[in-house]
């Protein structure tokens, strides 16, 4: 690759970038309008062009807080935008974008990044791994009959699109968040709304009300051709425990001219099924890979999380950011850098998958992923990386 320089965009280099990167996606510009609503999205000082003599490729990330087993809120980069010029692509302008913005995010004390890939084969190399898995469900209404002794929940109140963009920020805050979810900033929700305004339908959001106040909403729009049942599509849903969670469905289940609800990207253990007499009620059709974690600080992030069982000594590779090589005693008790001989070697995108739980380390010891001695260590891995949750993000940016 011959003098691709990159660098910090100015704003006024904004668009330009969101042009390339919707290029990248295939969809044509935004207009002045559209423009308008997600220009807020970029932080200021966080989103990188690369360019030869032209802007060639682009990245940007925006600030936010990573919630760990355990509770402890990281500091995270959420990576959005990464596109290159079709005509530029293949020789190595990613590799410089993601070299520069993770020694970034490293010198500025960024513990963690997170994205969502297009492709799985895309940001393995530089140190991501899958954290966290979802699945796309489909709920048949007719068969959809409640249990008895599911929580009846509360009251829902229905928003109007503007007041959804006042009031839903503040009931996110108050959903406690659970490992793998993330704080949603000033800098996402334009994105979301902007999203929910180009949407052709009526989006509709519903919030729940229980005894300590609003405690979660639903976000989404029924599809209807011609027959007298359309499809019901949940954008976003989040709750603050089972009264919440029953109350919200409750109310989906009973709006009329509705046959199926389809929601996506749903965390793994989210216990739909079990809230109908007929569980096949509720179709799973896709479990895809949900959100991509790199580990910046290895020893930050190690320490912020809770561990279980006897401590383990980690070698780990990091090609990207050489400072995380090293071994690792990890335990319930602390974790510390040592001299010590490891009982498991793993690179960094492999300890980013088993950070959150979202993979039994014995699974990536028989896949050749983590080196272990033997199924002893490979157990003690288990019990080491134990987690109460799947992990999950639910916020796609
Ligand atoms: C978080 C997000 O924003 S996800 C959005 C990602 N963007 C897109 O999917 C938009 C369309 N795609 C693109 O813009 C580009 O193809 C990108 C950004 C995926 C890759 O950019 P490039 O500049 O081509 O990547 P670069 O040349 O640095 O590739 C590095 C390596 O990854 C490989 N690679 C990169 N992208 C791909 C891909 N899509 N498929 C297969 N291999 C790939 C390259 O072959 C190369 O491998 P090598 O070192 O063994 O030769």
């Amino acid at each position: 690759m011959n003098d691709v320089v990159v660098r910090a965009l100015r704003d006024d280099e904004f668009r330009a970038a969101h042009t390339l990167f919707r290029a990248a996606l295939h969809a044509g510009p935004a207009t002045d309008e559209q423009w308008e609503r997600v220009r807020g999205v970029y932080q200021p000082g966080r989103a990188l062009g690369a360019f030869d003599e032209h802007l060639i490729g682009t990245a940007r990330s925006t600030d936010a807080e990573l919630v760990v087993p355990g509770g402890t809120r990281l500091p995270m980069a959420a990576v959005t935008g990464v596109g290159v010029r079709a005509d530029r692509t293949r020789r190595g302008v990613l590799t410089a974008l993601m070299r520069h913005q993770l020694t970034e995010f490293a010198e500025r004390g960024v513990t963690a990044a997170v994205l969502y890939a297009t492709e799985g084969v895309i940001y393995g190399r530089f140190g991501y791994g899958i954290a966290s898995r979802m699945r796309d469900c489909t709920v048949y209404r007719e068969r959809a009959r409640l249990r008895p002794g599911v929580p009846e929940g509360g009251e829902v109140e229905l928003l109007t699109v503007d007041e959804a963009e006042r009031r839903l920020p503040d009931v996110y805050a108050r959903i406690p968040l659970r490992p793998g979810m993330m704080t949603r900033t000033e800098r996402w929700w334009p994105g979301m709304f902007s999203h929910l305004r180009q949407s052709e339908g009526n989006v509709v959001t519903v919030v729940h009300h229980g005894t300590d106040g609003p405690d979660g909403f639903a976000v989404y729009r029924v599809d209807r051709d011609s027959g007298m049942s359309g499809t019901m599509n949940v954008i976003d849903l989040h709750y603050a425990d089972a009264s919440a969670f029953a109350g919200l469905w409750r109310f989906l289940l009973s709006v009329d001219l509705v046959g199926e609800i389809t929601v996506r990207n749903r965390g793994l253990d989210e216990p739909l099924e079990l809230l109908f007499t007929d569980p096949r009620a509720c179709e799973t059709r896709t479990v895809a890979d949900e959100s991509w974690l790199r580990l910046v600080d290895v020893e930050a992030a190690l320490t912020a999380r809770t561990w279980h069982g006897e401590p383990v000594v980690l070698e780990v590779t990091d090609p990207v950011l050489e400072n995380n090589t090293g071994r690792y005693r990890v335990g319930p008790d602390g974790v510390e850098r040592t001299d010590s001989a490891p009982d498991a070697c793993l690179d960094v995108d492999a300890l980013s998958m088993v950070y959150a739980g979202g993979w039994r380390p014995s699974a990536l010891v028989a896949a050749g992923r983590i080196g272990a001695a033997d199924t002893v260590t490979a157990e003690r891995l288990d019990e080491l990386t134990r987690t109460r949750y799947a992990p999950w993000c639910g916020t796609f940016f």
